[in-house]
């Protein structure tokens, strides 16, 4: 007798309920900020920001990655297995238009992704894949068919990189049209760094967000590069998930 296939396992962080991080809210930030999406986080990430707002899904005991926390997490609690087709029905059954597929670094689990994403495509071409990247590994041409908007994050200096991370990623997704780019910064000097990166890519295609993780923080951010951004002909995004829930997990 033949037997199935093994199926994929996708690495999902762990929710507020101890679960796997998939839930119903708001986009909080970049193109489609406040429309509804199912989000999915997935563990793992090669990169290690000093800000990163989701350490648990890599910053591990035992490793001597720096972040402004300071506090390391174990992976046997932090990170769980899960079938792709039960994360796709998961995800399905929160009823929404589509789902934000984040971590972590999702493109550092390339093969369980795209049977992911083929799985709640599979029937609907109309749900909507939105993929949240550092934008460092490249997806394959299935994967960038399938997937209907990268909202692709390259990282500034100020997340603590020794190398310039942001060049490969811009040239791993300028040619597409449907990836955006979404900066993190914190002054108006790195909204001039955003200019100079980008230089070619048209400004609707380039959105700058605040550095932050409480409604302060942000707001202090917000105010010192707003004039910046909006002489640069940028597009802002605000975090609205920090000032509707806090910063806290599955929200
Ligand atoms: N509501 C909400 N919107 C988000 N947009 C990007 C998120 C992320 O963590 O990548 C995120 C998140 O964690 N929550
Ligand atoms: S790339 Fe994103 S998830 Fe990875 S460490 Fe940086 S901020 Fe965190
Ligand atoms: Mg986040």
């Amino acid at each position: 007798m033949p037997t199935a296939p093994p199926s994929h396992q996708l690495r999902l962080a762990v929710g507020k309920d101890g679960g796997p991080e998939i839930f119903r809210s708001f986009q909080g930030e970049g193109p489609v900020a406040g429309q509804v999406r199912a989000f999915i986080r997935l563990s793992g990430c090669n990169l290690h920001c000093r800000w990163c707002d989701t350490p648990y899904t890599w910053n591990w005991q035992g490793t001597d990655y720096e972040h402004v926390d300071g506090e390391k997490f174990a992976p046997a609690q932090e990170m769980l297995r899960l079938p792709v087709e039960e994360a796709a029905a998961s995800v399905l059954a929160l009823a929404a238009p589509g789902v934000v597929i984040t971590g972590g670094e999702p493109l550092m689990q390339p093969k369980a992704l795209e049977a992911f994403c083929q799985q709640t495509k599979s029937g609907q071409p109309d749900y909507r894949l939105e993929v949240e990247t550092n934008g460092t590994l490249k997806p394959s041409q299935t994967l960038e068919q399938l997937v209907d908007l990268f909202v692709v994050s390259p990282k500034l200096p100020h997340a603590g990189h020794e190398e310039d991370v942001a060049a490969p990623a811009l040239a791993n997704h300028r040619g597409n049209p449907r990836a955006v780019f979404k900066f993190v910064a914190k002054t108006p000097g790195d909204v001039e760094t955003v200019r100079r990166l980008t230089g070619g890519i048209e400004t609707n295609r380039i959105w700058i967000m605040p550095e932050g993780r409480s409604p302060a923080e942000l707001d202090r951010h917000l105010t010192t590069i707003t004039p910046a951004v909006l002489d640069a002909g940028f597009n802002l995004t605000d975090r609205q998930h920090i000032r509707l829930f806090g910063d806290t997990r599955s929200t």
